[in-house]
């Protein structure tokens, strides 16, 4: 039978059990917006998201212990469809990943890329309702033209102040209307086309519509870093790291020092795994054998993906296929 995504199941699928508990239950009374909240309003919270990309990067990050997951736009587009970050995915990309990342845990709030909301309000507005419904903590929404692109790469176009504004109601109304409190970050991509000024602008006027959290794209040295901290203050700001990118690299440390409340990591998994499973794949290219250490077994790569959890699930359920440890 098809394991259904019910509150048990989807709540038991973290393969250490550090958020679920032992029997793979999780209080599901407290939203994971609410969980962002909760971080957002302490006064010593500082929201450390990595980017994850797809499944198993997820379960990785899960198995880590971080407690706020970031879903790259840029991770999505490069492993969901093999292109590069130039506003290829389309709503129904985002949502589908969105959706499969959240409830992998839903004890752990994710933050969820949601570009320029992919067209007009009206599609603005159904893309909030299903982040939201797909139990998404909080995501970002941009001023960059539909034909966008990643944030650290030149030639960047944004729409006029009176579009971006139009989302950013449109994001909010939505929020409204369907009673959610996800977490709504503005985030404007103006610097490179426009410059400071009309960045800090454009964020002051999307923050009177009521978002929660300011994101200015592509800050390009420590010193405008602090100062749009201070100028947006005391909105939250949230920075995106992404090495030798166009910002200068800050660790955790250094940024929550600069007063930012929330830093996502766009590119931490997909880095890392590009390097890995190429610098794999030469080593069996040029010697014929894959030399994976010996305790990466399938059953360990099984068990960061939830094995435990679904084989007690079964257990429970009185279903009989993984007694007396089948899976050993
Ligand atoms: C934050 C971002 O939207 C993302 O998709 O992770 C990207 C990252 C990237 O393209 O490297 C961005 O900075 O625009």
């Amino acid at each position: 039978m098809p394991l259904q995504l019910t509150e048990d199941v989807s709540h038991a699928t973290n393969g250490n059990g550090d958020h679920n508990g032992s029997n793979g239950h999780v209080d599901v009374t407290v939203s994971a917006a609410a969980k962002l909240r909760e971080m957002l309003n302490d006064p010593n919270g500082f929201v450390f998201a990595p980017g994850v990309y797809d499944g198993l990067s997820a379960r990785t990050a899960l198995e880590v212990g971080f407690d706020c997951l970031y879903m790259t736009g840029a991770g999505t587009s490069a492993s969901k469809l093999g292109t590069a970050d130039l506003g290829l995915c389309t709503q129904t990309d985002m949502i589908e990943h969105a959706t499969m990342i959240a409830n992998l845990d839903r004890s752990v709030p994710v933050i969820a890329d949601m570009d320029t909301g992919y067209g007009g309000p009206i599609m603005v507005s159904r893309t909030v309702e299903a982040y939201a419904r797909a139990g998404i903590a909080g995501f970002h929404i941009e001023d960059q033209v539909l034909q966008k692109r990643c944030g650290h790469l030149g030639g960047k176009e944004v729409v006029p102040l009176d579009e971006y504004l139009a989302r950013i109601r449109a994001a909010v109304e939505a929020r409204e209307r369907i009673g959610s409190d996800i977490v709504i970050m503005a985030r404007t991509d103006a610097l490179q086309p426009l410059g400071y000024d009309d960045a800090i602008h454009r964020l002051k006027e999307a923050q009177k519509l009521g978002v929660d959290v300011l994101f200015l794209e592509g800050l390009r040295s420590k010193e405008e870093m602090r100062n749009a901290v201070a100028d947006l203050a005391p909105m939250p700001t949230l920075m995106n790291l992404i090495e030798h990118g166009a910002t200068p690299t800050v660790s955790h440390d250094e940024a929550k020092e600069m007063g930012f409340k929330v830093m996502i990591l766009s590119l931490a998994s997909v880095a890392p795994a590009y390097v890995g499973i190429r610098d794999a794949l030469v080593k069996l290219k040029k010697t014929g054998l894959m030399g994976t250490p010996s305790e990466i077994t399938p059953k360990k790569i099984f068990e960061v993906c939830g094995l435990n959890d679904f084989t007690d699930l079964d257990g429970r359920a009185g279903g009989g296929s993984f007694g007396e440890d089948r899976t050993a």
